[in-house]
């Protein structure tokens, strides 16, 4: 199974459009039935939707999703890499970046989203990274967005989530909830190596990075049960697909939201299935849970977006607002490597899969180490970065981070698999944002244009670059020396002007290997002035009633971490609010 899973994402070719979601057989559309709620999208957010409301036995819920179902091989995080290329993602990329990924082919960014029964969250990393409080309550000081300060989501993080790992600050978790997190012990030898790097350097090892501090070096927690991932779908969805009020329809693609142009209210969506169109209506309202790319998509195709672009597209306008504006991305170097005089794993794929069978690492994860820090090392603030100790495998090329090099990169950039190790360094604020936009009205066109704007603001490559400087200057210190390690020093094409390990150097680096940690968000920003955001507090479309945005495109900004915990956060909390609003809240 695993070989051949690899061997198909080794030979598997993108789809350069949608035509096997849209072509039609015929004209005619069938009517699909009437529901209380209708869910666009069985992601991290659609999947936790579509099983809170469908607890009120009275609701009907219909949960579209345009993927598939998921299968065995994508429970194995450590071959997460291979799911990129396949049927279960949209495989997108960013469009020409001028300041960031300038070492990808063509300048563009690899930036697959999950397109399958979880969303996301069956092909992504799995780790479970909240933020820091400060990052909620600037959702309130910041957005105006009352109801989402931290003390107030976090019984929400709580809710969702069955924490099995020790220690952790208990106040902080969850221990009944559907989805299982875990902390596989590191099995490498580089635990001690990064609690002394990182000692060295002030940051102190914490034993529970989502539970009173989040600052310091911290095994990662991780959407994990026993060796196999957690989805949305495998917690929200699997033990729940017989109740008769649920009814979920895959392969489903949603093409527009019909919205009654009068009373500016929803009344339903169109969406293809197996070559025949439908309409389903929605007698109470429409849930749009896309992602943060293609909310934007199904939004503008309904006629809900700026003015000017879809005058631009040719599609007439319902309401304007700066849907796909405001994008925001994490956006991280990877070109920090460290070599160590040893080993850290030297086996073949068997070996590795004897090892995933005894719950022991890099399959079950190969992300080990996790760290946040700030530059300034004031642990009352939120981190400004985080850094990812993750190990690359002696495995075929498409699992690795480095396959959207251009030639010239992967000609220069050289990894010794076996006693190589990488630092991903990531910016957890950017300040830069970009757009997602559309090609046309037709939602045959596959590929949206999503522009993130990677660094294009001077303080985001002097964050990161102090990100790599703070590692860097441990290089050569005892704890570096104690284990025979060394940060590596490539020959990175287009930078030879610069002297080696000078800052114009690294900034030249980090341009170049500069890539995304998928985790496009804001597109449909929750706020109260409807000029700069598209949702309300209660994650109601501005002005359409009946109709919401719940999903990662409704974070006012990223949080100081992942954005699967906030997104399943966003959805608990919105299923509540939704509840409370039909007067079900018990
Ligand atoms: C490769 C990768 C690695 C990542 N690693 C991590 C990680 O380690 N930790 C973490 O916290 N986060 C990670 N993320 C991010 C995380 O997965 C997302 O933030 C999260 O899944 C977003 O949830 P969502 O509900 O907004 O959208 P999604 O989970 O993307 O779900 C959207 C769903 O909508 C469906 N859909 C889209 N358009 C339509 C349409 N027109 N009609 C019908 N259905 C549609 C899609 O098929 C999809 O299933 C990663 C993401 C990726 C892609």
């Amino acid at each position: 199974m695993v070989q051949s899973n690899i061997s198909a994402a080794q030979n598997y070719v993108i789809p350069k459009n949608n035509y096997d979601l849209v072509k039609t057989v015929n004209s005619t559309t069938v009517e699909y039935g009437s529901y209380d709620f209708i869910i666009i999208g069985a992601g991290a957010a659609g999947a936790v939707v579509a099983n809170r409301l469908s607890e009120i036995r009275g609701w009907k819920i219909l949960l579209l999703d345009a993927g598939g179902e998921d299968n065995d091989f994508n429970k194995i995080l450590g071959l997460y890499g291979y799911e990129l290329f396949s049927p279960k993602t949209w495989g997108y990329n960013t469009t020409f970046q001028k300041n960031g990924c300038l070492g990808m082919i063509n300048q563009r960014c690899f930036l697959p989203q999950g397109k399958v029964i979880g969303g996301g969250t069956t092909i992504n990393g799995a780790v479970y990274a909240r933020g820091h409080p400060e990052d909620f309550n600037r959702w309130v000081s910041v957005y105006n967005n009352s109801g989402w300060s931290y003390d107030e989501v976090l019984p929400y993080f709580k809710k969702s989530e069955k924490a099995v790992f020790e220690p952790r600050d208990r106040f902080y978790h969850g221990d009944n909830g559907y989805v299982t997190i875990s902390q596989p012990p590191v099995t490498s030898n580089l635990g001690p190596l990064m609690r002394d790097i990182f000692k060295e350097g002030g940051v102190e090892y914490n034993y529970d990075y989502n539970g009173k501090c989040e600052h310091g070096l911290s095994i990662a927690e991780l959407f994990l049960k026993g060796n196999e991932r957690v989805s949305t779908a495998s917690a929200f969805l699997d033990n729940f697909r017989s109740r008769e009020n649920l009814r979920i329809s895959l392969n489903s693609f949603v093409t527009k939201i019909v919205i009654d142009n009068v009373t500016k209210s929803a009344r339903g969506v169109e969406f293809v299935k197996n070559g025949q169109k439908y309409f389903a209506k929605a007698d109470k309202e429409v849930i749009v849970s896309a992602g943060g790319v293609n909310s934007v998509q199904v939004l503008l195709l309904s006629g809900i977006g700026p003015e000017k672009h879809l005058k631009e597209i040719n599609v007439p306008l319902v309401k304007n607002l700066p849907v796909g504006e405001y994008l925001q991305d994490h956006v991280m170097f990877i070109g920090l490597v460290i070599r160590i005089n040893g080993t850290i794993y030297n086996d073949t794929l068997r070996e590795l899969l004897m090892r995933y069978r005894r719950n022991q690492r890099p399959l079950i994860s190969f992300l080990e180490n996790i760290a946040f820090t700030n530059i300034d090392k004031d642990t009352k603030k939120r981190p400004d970065i985080e850094y990812i100790v993750s190990l690359p495998l002696n495995l075929p090329d498409r699992g690795s981070t480095y396959v959207s090099l251009n030639k010239e990169y992967l000609a220069a950039i050289k990894i010794n698999t076996t006693s190589d190790f990488f630092l991903f360094t990531m910016l957890m604020h950017p300040k830069s944002r970009g757009t997602v936009k559309l090609q046309s009205n037709s939602p045959l066109d596959r590929i949206p244009l999503i522009d993130p704007n990677y660094l294009a603001e001077e303080e985001d490559i002097e964050k990161l670059y102090q990100g790599v400087k703070f590692i860097v200057n441990l290089n050569n210190t005892e704890a570096f020396r104690k284990h025979g390690a060394q940060v590596v020093a490539f020959d990175y094409p287009n930078c030879e002007t610069f002297k080696k390990f000078s800052k114009g150097w690294w900034q030249c680096a980090i341009r170049h290997m500069s890539t995304t940690i998928y985790h496009p968000v804001s597109t449909a920003r929750m706020g109260s002035d409807p000029s700069v955001s598209v949702i309300n507090t209660n994650l109601q479309v501005h002005d359409i009633s009946k109709l919401r945005v719940v999903c990662s495109s409704s974070m006012p900004e990223l949080n100081s971490g992942h954005t699967t915990a906030p997104t399943i956060m966003i959805a608990e909390k919105a299923s509540d609010i939704i509840k409370k609003y039909y007067g079900k809240l018990r």
